[in-house]
Parts: C-alpha cells; structure tokens; sequence
C-alpha cells in the first residue's frame, strides 16, 4: 500500500475489452462483465482510497475485430491502464477455449508483476478462468484475490436443464469456478440471489466469504435522457407505424438470453402486435455469416421467426448501434410508453433492467436469478417464468394496456434506482479491499460481555438510535456484539450496512440455524460448522419439505428464504398452521421447531435450531458464563431467546405482549425504543444488577 492507497490490479480476459466505445454484443463475451468493471473503474477512480489500478486482459489479433485488441498497453487515465498480455496463443479465443491458455497466462502475470515498481496490494479477478489465473498467482506472489464471477457455469447448466452446445465443457469451466472460489479471500456477488442461491451448490461455496455489493448505473447518462433523431431513425426505417408503443430488449444474441422466445410471443399474439411495435437490440454486425457460431444461429433463428411469423413492418433489429446509442433507446421507448423485457433462461443481474429503471421504463424480467432483487428494489416491473411465452404475452400487456400501471412502474424504477449506486458500491469495495490487505484486529476474543440484538424493530428502527448505537459500540472495547435475526446472512448484513449499523462479530441468522463469526482478518465470515453438526442430528430437510409440499396446503416462500436447515412459507391468517404442520410432521416421526411470526410467516427448522439455542451455543464456544450474556428484542419471534437468556432487554417498541408476558417477568422493559433501548438495557444490567439476578422494572 501506497501511504494507505490500494493498488488494484483486475484480471478480465474474455471478449473485446476496450476503454472506450466498447462493442456490447460483437462476440459473445463482450457484454456485462465489461460495462461493470469499466464502471467499477472509473467509480474507484473517484474514491482516493485506490491510487492505481491496471486492467490485465489478453492480447488478439482478429481480422474481424480492431487492432486496438493486440496493442500491449492502453492509458485510460493518470491511475488505470489496461496491459493486454500475450499468452501461448494469439488468436481470439472463446471463452470455452481459453482454458488452453491458463498456464502461459500465469507466467506472463507473474512476469508481468515483476517488471511492475510497485506490487499490486490486491487482484480482483472476473469471471471463471480469470479466477483461476488468479488464484495460481496469488500462490506464487502471495498477493490476495477477490472473485467476482458475473456469471457461474452451475446456473448455466440447470438453465439449460438439457444436454446441448451451450451446455457442452461446462463441467471444465465448474472445475475452474471451484479453483476460483476456494482460494479467493473474498466473493463480491451482486445480488442476495447470487450469494445464496446461485452460488449455493459449489463445493466452495461459504456464504461468510461472500459479500453483496450491487453494482450501478450511469444515472447521468440514462436518468432523463432524450430521444436522438439518428438512434430514432436507426429504429423506425423498420417500421409501418414507428410511433406505436415499443417492446424493447437489449442483449448479447446468445442462446441464455432467450430472445427467440420473445420473438415467438409477438409472432403468436395479435394483440400484442396490434399493441406495440418489437425492437431487439442483440450486437452489432457486418456480415452475420461470418460471426461466431452461437451469435450467427442466434442471430438466424430470429430473422428466421420474423420471418415465419410475417412480421416485416412491426419489428426492427438494427445490425448496428454504437455504445452511445443506447440511452436514447430505453429514451426512444420510454416516449413511446413501452416497456423493457429480459426473457433469458437465467440472467445472473442484469445491468440492462438497471438502465431500463433508469430510463423510466417498466420491465418485464425473467424470474431466474438477479432480476428478483432489482425488480424487489426498484418496484418496477413484473417478473415472468421466460419459458413461457403466454406470461411473457400477458405481462406486457398487462403493463401496455394500463396506463396508471405504468406510469407507477416509470416513476418507481426512476426513483428506487438510487439504491444502485457506483460511488456507494465503490465505498464498500474498498472498504472491504482494505480489510483484504490490511486486516484488522476485530474480534473481541475475550469479551467481558456477550450483547445479542435481533434485527428489525430491535437495532434497527430509528435511525438516530443506530447512530447512537454505533458510537456507544464503538467504546465497548470488552463487548462482543452479536445479531440473532431470523434474516439470511447476506440480508442480514444488507440491512446492517444500508443503515450504517456497526458490523458483529458474531452472526445468528435464519433464525437460529446459521452461525458466523467474523474471521480473525475481519473481511470475511467463518461459519460455525459444529453449530451445522448438532442441529443436522434428526433433520431430513427432502422428507419434511415433501410432506409439507403434499398435505400442509402451504405456499413456499422465494427460493431466498429456503435455507440448509430452513424451510419457509406463507401461512397467511393461518393461525392453526403451525399446530397443523407439527401435528402432520410428528405422525411421519419428525421432530422439528416451528415458528410461526407476524401472523404471515411459517419456518420449519430441525428441532434443536432457535435463536435461543444458537445464543447458548455461541456463549460456550466464547466460554462464557450465563451472567455475561444479554439478548435484546422485540417481537413474537424473539420470545424464546429472551425467555431462555437471564439478561433479557424488551426494547420500549415491543409488541406481541412481551412486556407483560409472565414467561418474560425477569427482563428488563426499556423505556427508549430500539437501539436507544438496547443502549439502556445494557446499561441497566451493568449498573443496576452487576449481573446478579434482577428485578422486573414496572414501566
Ligand atoms: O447489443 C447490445 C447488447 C448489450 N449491450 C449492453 O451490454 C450490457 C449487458 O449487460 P447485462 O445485461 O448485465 O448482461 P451480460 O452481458 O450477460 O452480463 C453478465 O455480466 C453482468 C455484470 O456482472 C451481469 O449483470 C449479467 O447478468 C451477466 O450475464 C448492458 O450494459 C447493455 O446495455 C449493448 O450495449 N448492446
Ligand atoms: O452465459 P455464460 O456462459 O454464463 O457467460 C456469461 C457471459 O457474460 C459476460 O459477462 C459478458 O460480458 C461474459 O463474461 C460471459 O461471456
């Protein structure tokens, strides 16, 4: 580190990676993972945490592509340059091919780092083979890594569900992925789903290590863009009626982004035909023959079903745009009150409904992968299984032909996009590639005191309370805090950190059945694997997932909320249900606690999981005694930590009845709510107690 500054060095090296006028589309890795580490980029430029950052891709030459690609060298500004290495070969390589180049790719890194004046503090690797470079670098040099993989080869293969060409070597490419994650010292993922869903069934996988830091978007370029008479032009030569609605989607012409099935619902309707006129924006082009085998029959197959379904005059699919281009289309079909749709079998993100929300237009989304959490965010649009292209049908029209609909969805993406913000993300990212570099001496090894707080209504609540609450933590040197939340691990440190509440050192999440504690070098989590061992005993997730499936007539929650040892759904009103199901449970032999909270919603979890048990575990793994631990909460959820711990604070907020709940006479009311009440209940337990056993304050 340069007096405390960070030098990044960033290894991408599929596609056409360019500073400038980058050709999205023009092969099939030339697409998101380049927007977003020229955006990270730029956004770390303007944070004076990083000093230096050099992009390390691979040098080409291709009679198709610009020269510029085999230029070893290209400044980007006073910080950052891109330095394009030569590996064994130097033809342009799919990403399918560039595993043959892994080892001559780790030499000349290796090499290239030592010709450097300075050693870079840290990598940040995108993508699988990226990762693996990486991870054969960082061994060799010693300098930490941080994974982002924008795409995993698993979710890939259970998109496809079917062997074929997209689906081929992607065994090779999991191998990779495996590498990549093991030895990263952390995962930046860029949405919940990510980080708990899509990453969940590698090997590697350790939610702990993995941090969500959603990317942004050029809100100056998208956010009140005008219409541009040439990108206007560009569309409607294709069109009878160019001033119609338009149904508008943007995306590499690859077989996951599923085009052709949009294609095949606007052939089919003749409603959404007489509706709104289809514009596809799939990359750019010269001669389509001439073009990678996946982009060329990609490319065919929709002009074929332009074809097939006879829809000369209603549909445009310009073979070229410029980078610069494309905000004044979301601007083009945001005038014509259209709507946006990403129909792909998964899309990891989806950096194009982050521009579409900040143009104002409503989206129509795959429900497989990261459009779950921006469309969640942003409240504007509605999300669709992409096999199907009757919902897609109706979805559209569903947003065309109401317009009050979508003047909610135009305002309400344009306002939530806020939340997707590069200079925030940035902020974090350092932050966390400080922790990487420098790591900090942050768990309280031998607290004097456990403080245990739930989350919501508790900690969180007023903001002024959080404030408080993080300058009094801040001088609780012999305190360890800990959360207890019935949230994930990565929700639950979404909401830590969106309020600026203080980071645990210990982390009971999903109710009870997850344990984390921050790792000695303070960037990442370390799972309690004995917690995993004890509350494994007896619990057969499949048996009682299928039982409930088959006779309890409950709806599963999002696959966000399913868990290892959690199972979740909705019991709305329903207040015989969680009778019902321990009733059904215990007739098949099934032990198990369920929790029934806020009149809404059900988790079954193994017997021996609670936020209660997992407080007593965590207090004897830090050899503790019961007089050194506090919990603090304040709602049904919380009843059986507080009623388990001798130290329980009720913050003043409460509801559900604690306050005069027999079964909690022992705890202490607090007159402040939320953090400010957890503040005074410490202090009560501290002073007026000196942890003997107290009395029940009448409030
Ligand atoms: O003809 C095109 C096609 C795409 N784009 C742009 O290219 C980017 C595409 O990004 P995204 O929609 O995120 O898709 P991918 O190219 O598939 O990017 C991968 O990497 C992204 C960043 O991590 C993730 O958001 C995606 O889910 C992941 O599939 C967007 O800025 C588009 O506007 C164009 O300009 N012209
Ligand atoms: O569809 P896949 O194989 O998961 O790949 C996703 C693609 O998206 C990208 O992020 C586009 O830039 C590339 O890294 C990669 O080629």
């Amino acid at each position: 580190m340069n007096g405390g500054r960070v030098f990044v060095l960033h290894i991408a090296l599929q596609g056409c990676l360019r500073a400038t006028d980058v050709e999205y589309g023009i092969t099939a890795d030339t697409g998101g993972h380049i927007r977003y580490l020229l955006d990270l980029v730029a956004a770390s430029g303007r944070n004076p945490a990083i000093d230096r950052m050099e992009i390390v891709t691979r040098a080409f030459h291709h009679v198709a592509y610009a020269e510029c690609y085999a230029e070893p060298v290209e400044t980007i500004d006073g910080t950052t340059r891109i330095v394009r290495l030569l590996s064994a070969s130097d033809a342009y390589l799919v990403k399918e091919e560039l595993w043959t180049e892994h080892d001559s790719l780790v030499e000349a890194l290796v090499a290239h780092i030592a010709t450097l004046d300075r050693a870079p503090d840290v990598m940040h690797a995108h993508y699988a083979d990226a990762g693996l470079i990486a991870a054969r670098v960082s061994a060799r040099t010693g300098i930490p890594y941080v994974f982002t993989a924008h795409s995993l080869g698993r979710v890939k293969l259970a998109a496809f569900d079917r062997d074929c060409a997209e689906t081929a070597g992607l065994d090779r490419r999991i191998a990779i992925e495996e590498e990549a994650i093991a030895g990263a010292a952390a995962i930046i993922a860029s949405s919940r789903d990510e980080a708990e869903v899509q990453y969940a069934d590698y090997a590697a996988y350790d939610p702990g290590r993995i941090r969500v830091f959603a990317p942004g978007s050029d809100l100056k370029q998208f956010a009140n863009c005008a219409t541009d008479a040439h990108v206007d032009a560009l569309i409607n030569r294709f069109l009878d009626d160019p001033d119609k609605p338009v149904i508008l989607a943007i995306a590499r012409p690859v077989t996951k982004k599923n085009l052709a099935a949009l294609v095949h619902a606007y052939g089919r309707s003749p409603a959404l035909q007489a509706a709104a006129n289809l514009v596809i924006l799939a990359g750019t082009r010269d001669d389509s023959t001439t073009l990678e085998p996946e982009i060329r029959d990609n490319i065919a197959e929709l002009l074929q079903l332009i074809d097939r379904y006879d829809l000369y005059g209603k549909v445009a699919y310009p073979k070229q745009h410029r980078p610069d281009d494309i905000a004044a289309v979301y601007a083009h079909a945001r005038t014509r009150r259209g709507v946006f749709v990403n129909p792909a079998l998964n899309e990891p993100f989806g950096l194009t409904l982050l521009e579409a929300a900040a143009s104002g237009l409503p989206v129509v989304a795959t429900d497989s992968g990261g459009p779950n959490d921006i469309v969640e965010t942003c409240g504007n649009g509605i999300l669709v299984d992409p096999r199907s292209p009757s919902a897609i049908t109706d979805a559209i029209l569903g947003i065309l032909d109401d317009p009050a609909l979508w003047s909610r969805y135009s305002a309400a993406g344009s306002v939530a996009i806020r939340a997707y913000d590069w200079d925030r993300h940035v902020q974090l990212y350092v932050g966390l590639l400080e922790e990487v570099v420098r790591p900090p001496e942050v768990v309280e090894r031998d607290p004097a005191l456990l403080l245990v707080s739930d989350i919501d209504g508790t900690l969180i609540g007023c903001a002024q309370g959080v404030d408080a609450f993080a300058a009094w933590r801040a001088a609780q040197t012999d305190v360890a805090f800990a959360i207890a939340t019935g949230r994930s691990f990565h929700s639950a440190m979404a909401v830590l950190g969106q309020h600026d509440a203080p980071r645990p050192e210990i982390l009971i999440t999903s109710v009870g059945s997850e344990i984390y504690y921050r790792a000695v070098q303070g960037a990442v989590y370390d799972r309690d694997t004995e917690w995993d061992g004890i509350i494994a005993a007896g619990w057969d997730r499949d048996a009682v997932a299928a039982l409930v499936g088959r006779y309890a007539g409950l709806t599963p929650q999002s696959p966000l909320e399913q868990r290892r040892f959690k199972l979740s759904y909705f019991a709305d009103g329903d207040m015989a249900a969680a009778e019902r199901v321990r009733a059904l449970l215990a007739e098949h032999g099934h032990s198990c606690s369920i929790i029934q909270s806020h009149g809404r919603y059900l988790d079954i979890l193994p017997h021996a999981a609670s936020k209660g048990t997992a407080v007593e575990h965590v207090r004897r793994r830090l050899g503790l005694e019961p007089r050194q631990v506090i919990v603090a909460g304040d709602s049904g959820n919380d009843i059986e930590m507080l009623r388990s711990s001798r130290h329980a604070i009720i913050v003043g907020n409460y509801s559900d009845g604690l306050g005069s709940r027999a079964d909690l006479a022992h705890g202490y009311v607090a007159i402040g709510h939320h953090a400010r009440g957890v503040i005074e209940g410490v202090a009560y337990f501290r002073e007026a107690a000196k942890f003997e056993p107290v009395r029940r304050r009448v409030s």
